[in-house]
This record gives C-alpha cells, sequence and structure tokens, in this order.
C-alpha cells in the first residue's frame, strides 16, 4: 500500500479524471458511497447522526453520505456547515440533498454542545486534505466540543479534521476519531503520530482510482504480505554455507549484554553460521541461550586500532558484518569501527556506537545505518527540525550519505533516498534497552541469507514489531523484554507464512 502526500492525492485524482475519464464527482458520489456502506454495518437506522461538515469537498463528501442515508431511512440526521467559501462539488451536493427534501440543517449556536452530547455517531467532514494554515477560530472551537462532550462514536472523513496530511501533526486542535474513512491510500498523516492515533481504525476504501498511479509515490507501508513475499526461500537441497555467515563485533567489558541480543537475532532468523566476537569475555551467557553460535572473545576491555589484524580472516569470510552494539565511544574503538567498514566490501548494518565513528566516512548502498531517536538527531546535527516527522529529511540524509537508513520510532523509516518504507507494528514493549540490538542481528540473519539491506530490514522491522505484539497480548507490554520477543520470534513468523 502506497502512502501519499496531499499532493500526490490530488495529482492522482487530476490524473483519474484528465487521463482516464472518472471526473471528481464520481470520485465523491463513491467516497459517500463508502461511508454510506460503512456507517450501514454498524448502525441502525433509529440512530441519531450528527454531520458536522465544512464547505469543502470533504464536507461535499459528508453530504454525499448523509443523503444516502436520509434515502435509505435514516431519518434522524442533522448537518451543520461551518464555514461559506462552498466549492463546487460541495453547492452541487448541497442542491441534491435538498432534492431529496432534506432539511435538517442546524446552525452553530449555544445548542450545539446539546446536538453533540445527544448524537450517537457524529461525522466529521470539516476538514480534509485542505487543511491550510493553523485552524480558524471557530473550527478550534467546534472540534474542542466535539471531542469534550461526545456521547458516541466519532468517524472522521479521510483524515481527522486537523490533522496534516503530511506530516500527522496537529494544527492547534483535531478531531479525536473513533475511525476514519479514507480514499485511494494511506495519506502520511495517518502512519506519523500524533495524526496516526487521532485517526483511530483506518478503513481505506479504494474508489475507481487506476492502481498504477499510486505508483508515482515512492512511499509504502510494509505488510505481512509484502514481508511474506519477500521471506528469503529455504531450498531443500542446501546446507549451512547457503544461509550466509553472519559476523558481529561487538560489546565491552561496560556493555557485555547487547552483542548477544543480536546474535540470537541472526541465529533465529535463519542464517547459516552467526559468530560473535567481542573484545571482553560474556559471561557464558550466549552460549546458554543458543550453543550453536560460534564465540570468540579478545580478551580485552574494548576493541582497538590493532584488531582488525587478528579478525581480518572472519571479515573476509563474512557475509554480513553487525558492528557496534554495546561497543562503548572511545578514540581507538571508534577508529577500529572506521577500519572494518574501511576495509569490508561485504553489506554491514552499523548501529549504536558504531553510529557515530562513521559520521565522516562515504559509505555504499549496501551499508545499513540503524539509528533511534537519540542517535538520528545527534548524527544528522540539527536540533532545527523535528526529525520524528521529517520522513524526508531521514530520505535526503540516507541519499547523501549513500546508504540506507532504519530510522527506529513508533513509525519507522526504511529508507534508501529513493524508496522509502513504513513500518507500522510494534509496541511500547520495544521501548527497552536491547529491542534495536535485536534488530540489528535479524536484519543481518536476513541480509546473509540472499537479501539485499533494504529488503532485510523491512522483514526484520515488521517481524520484531509483530512479535512485540503478540507476545505482549499475552505478557503484557511491561513484562515482555527483547529476549522474549527473540524467543517467540518464529510466532510472527509462521503468522506471515501462513496468512
Ligand atoms: N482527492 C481525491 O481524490 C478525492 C477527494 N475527496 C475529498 O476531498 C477532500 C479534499 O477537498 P478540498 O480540496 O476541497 O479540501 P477540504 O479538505 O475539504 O478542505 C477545505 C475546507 O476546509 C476548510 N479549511 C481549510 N483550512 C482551514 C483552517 N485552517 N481552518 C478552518 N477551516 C479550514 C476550508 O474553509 P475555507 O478556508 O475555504 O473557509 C474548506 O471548507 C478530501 O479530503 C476528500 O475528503 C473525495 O471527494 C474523493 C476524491
Ligand atoms: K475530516
Amino acid at each position: 500500500m502506497h502512502i501519499l502526500t496531499k499532493e500526490e492525492m490530488k495529482k492522482i485524482d487530476k490524473l483519474t479524471s484528465e487521463e482516464y475519464g472518472i471526473g471528481s464527482e464520481i470520485l465523491m458520489e463513491q467516497a459517500g458511497i463508502s461511508i454510506y456502506n460503512e456507517i450501514i454495518k454498524n448502525f441502525k437506522k433509529n440512530t441519531h447522526f450528527l454531520f458536522v461538515l465544512g464547505t469543502g469537498n470533504n464536507g461535499g463528501d459528508g453530504l454525499a453520505a448523509a443523503r444516502l442515508l436520509y434515502n435509505e431511512g435514516y431519518k434522524n440526521l442533522k448537518i451543520i456547515i461551518i464555514g461559506n467559501n462552498q466549492s463546487n462539488l460541495f453547492k452541487k451536493q448541497l442542491e441534491i440533498i435538498k432534492k431529496f427534501k432534506f432539511d435538517n440543517f442546524i446552525k452553530y449556536d449555544k445548542n450545539f454542545e446539546n446536538h453533540v452530547s445527544t448524537a450517537d455517531c457524529i461525522i466529521d467532514g470539516l476538514i480534509g486534505i485542505g487543511l491550510k494554515d493553523d485552524l480558524k477560530e471557530e473550527t478550534q472551537e467546534v472540534i474542542n466540543i466535539i471531542n469534550s462532550k461526545k456521547r458516541g462514536i466519532v468517524i472522521s472523513i479521510d483524515i481527522p479534521s486537523g490533522i496534516d496530511a503530511n506530516t500527522g501533526k496537529i494544527s492547534k486542535n483535531a478531531i479525536k476519531a473513533d475511525k476514519t474513512i479514507t480514499f485511494g491510500s494511506y495519506k502520511l498523516g495517518h502512519i506519523f503520530f500524533p495524526g496516526r492515533e487521532y485517526s483511530g481504525k483506518i478503513i481505506v476504501a479504494p474508489l475507481s482510482f487506476p492502481k498504477d498511479l499510486f505508483s508515482l509515490s515512492h512511499r509504502e507501508l510494509v505488510t505481512s504480505d509484502m514481508v511474506k513475499k519477500l521471506l528469503p526461500k529455504r531450498p531443500k537441497f542446501s546446507q549451512k554455507y547457503d544461509f550466509g555467515n553472519v559476523l558481529i563485533l561487538a560489546g565491552s567489558s561496560e556493555f557485555p549484554g547487547a552483542s548477544v541480543l543480536s546474535a540470537i537475532g541472526a541465529q533465529k532468523i535463519g542464517a547459516g553460521l552467526v559468530k560473535l566476537i567481542t573484545p571482553s569475555s560474556l559471561s557464558s551467557s550466549v552460549l546458554e541461550h543458543e550453543p550453536g553460535i560460534i564465540y570468540k572473545s579478545l580478551n580485552k576491555n574494548k576493541f582497538s586500532l590493532r584488531d582488525i589484524d587478528i579478525i581480518s580472516k572472519d571479515i573476509k569470510k563474512a557475509s554480513v558484518i553487525v558492528i557496534g552494539p554495546g561497543l562503548g565511544r572511545s578514540n581507538e574503538t571508534m577508529q577500529f569501527v572506521r577500519n572494518v567498514v574501511e576495509y569490508s566490501t561485504s553489506p554491514i548494518v552499523v548501529d549504536a556506537d558504531a553510529l557515530y565513528a562513521v559520521d565522516a566516512l562515504a559509505l555504499r548502498k549496501n551499508i545499513v545505518l540503524t539509528p533511534h531517536v537519540g542517535e538520528m538527531q545527534r548524527i544528522v546535527r540539527t536540533d532545527e527540525i523535528d526529525i520524528r516527522q521529517n520522513y524526508d529529511y531521514t530520505e535526503y540524509f540516507a541519499k547523501n550519505k549513500k546508504a540506507t537508513i532504519v530510522f527506529k520510532d513508533v513509525t519507522t523509516t526504511i529508507t534508501n533516498g529513493e524508496k522509502t518504507y513504513f513500518n507500522i507494528t510494534g509496541n511500547t514493549a520495544l521501548s527497552k534497552g536491547g529491542s534495536g540490538d535485536l534488530l540489528t542481528g535479524i536484519i543481518a540473519g536476513l541480509i546473509a541469507q540472499g537479501l539485499n539491506v533494504m529488503e532485510a530490514s523491512i522483514i526484520a522491522s515488521y517481524l520484531l514489531g509483530r512479535t512485540a505484539e503478540i507476545v505482549s497480548a499475552e505478557k503484557t507490554e511491561y513484562y515482555t523484554t527483547p529476549l522474549d520477543i527473540a524467543k517467540n520470534l518464529y510466532k510472527a513468523l509462521l503468522e506471515v507464512i501462513n496468512a
């Protein structure tokens, strides 16, 4: 599923009309029908509806839906229209509904609170993708009353009014919907917070948009279907060397645990061989969890420059290298990281402390950087932009670095600057030390099996998030740890494979 900006949606709308002859009037009628269909599934004819509409095409969709319901015998409908600048299609819909003898238009006055609190269902068609600048005062007031006085279900048309469709940000105020019915495809505002939360359950009504037109967007949502198609094959006639060789360079005496989770992640996702090299000796924990992992310690506190000589054979043999988790950030270790990155031509997953070392290096497409919010903020070195909602900055950064970025957040952005994927699986069970290390290992384990860094990052992000959801449904988001997730990775895998 492509994820669109409002400009892309408008372009698709225009092309659908100009190139395919399906005009906006038809699309609006279809939008109305899809809202109507969703409503009749859930509400009886005696339901009290309040349609709160603006005067643009979002409001026009609302008028079409109200008329269809009215025509079908839903008689407890009230419509309130906010604003004066009626769009042509809105005007037309208003004429049509009047021809059906609907006349229960109410005014915005002191009784509005009462209308809101007595409605079983409020339909929000105030503003869709046409939001401009800050919300006007009256609209803010209307939204405030709906959010605070509603008793029934709130359904937003296209996007909750007040949410910016390109960023998910709130303009002064926004409708808190239980459900949002959007058209054609998701907009970015549906998947970035707070828009994602304000949208409630999102339903995408396809309308008659030609599918090919959506490829003008280079951004997609990661879905279970996509993951299923990308999963590496495991041919019967094979042996461990066919599933790749992961080398993990991680850990220090100060942070011994991180490397263990990376190694387990790589092993559990199906890599043929996983070799973990740490500077200082770990407690026996890694082998207790997975005796199949090959483990070597260099018997020192941290990696330093010369260590590359000792491990050069391992580097040459590796089909993918993980570098970073728990390394620490001493100058010597940073130099070691730079040497490994420059020495090897294999795919490399650069995480955690190692992210700071590659700052000044020219990277390449088979290098994937996996920063979380704090790391991203520090490596892009700017406080001026809100990095969490600036996916285009992340894309720019990836393009500039010539690398692939997995920006780990509640909505994870996976991009090489040309194509971008957003993953929305996961929950707060992942907001814990160690989940990033686990992700890194899973990405590497998939690259080892022959996937490119983008494909591996898409699958790993989805499975990590989905497993967190499955495990925490049983154990809660408080209790679930990265190790629980690692051990249950098979549950999300099975769900995808059997879907
Ligand atoms: N694209 C498609 O393919 C299809 C699109 N369709 C539908 O069209 C919608 C887009 O319609 P659109 O372009 O007419 O804009 P829209 O969202 O109604 O916003 C304009 C209204 O908002 C108001 N308003 C704006 N800013 C404001 C503010 N700060 N504060 C207060 N008010 C503000 C503005 O008021 P004004 O400023 O003009 O007084 C005007 O009333 C789209 O979301 C979808 O629902 C479907 O029919 C199917 C096919
Ligand atoms: K809306």
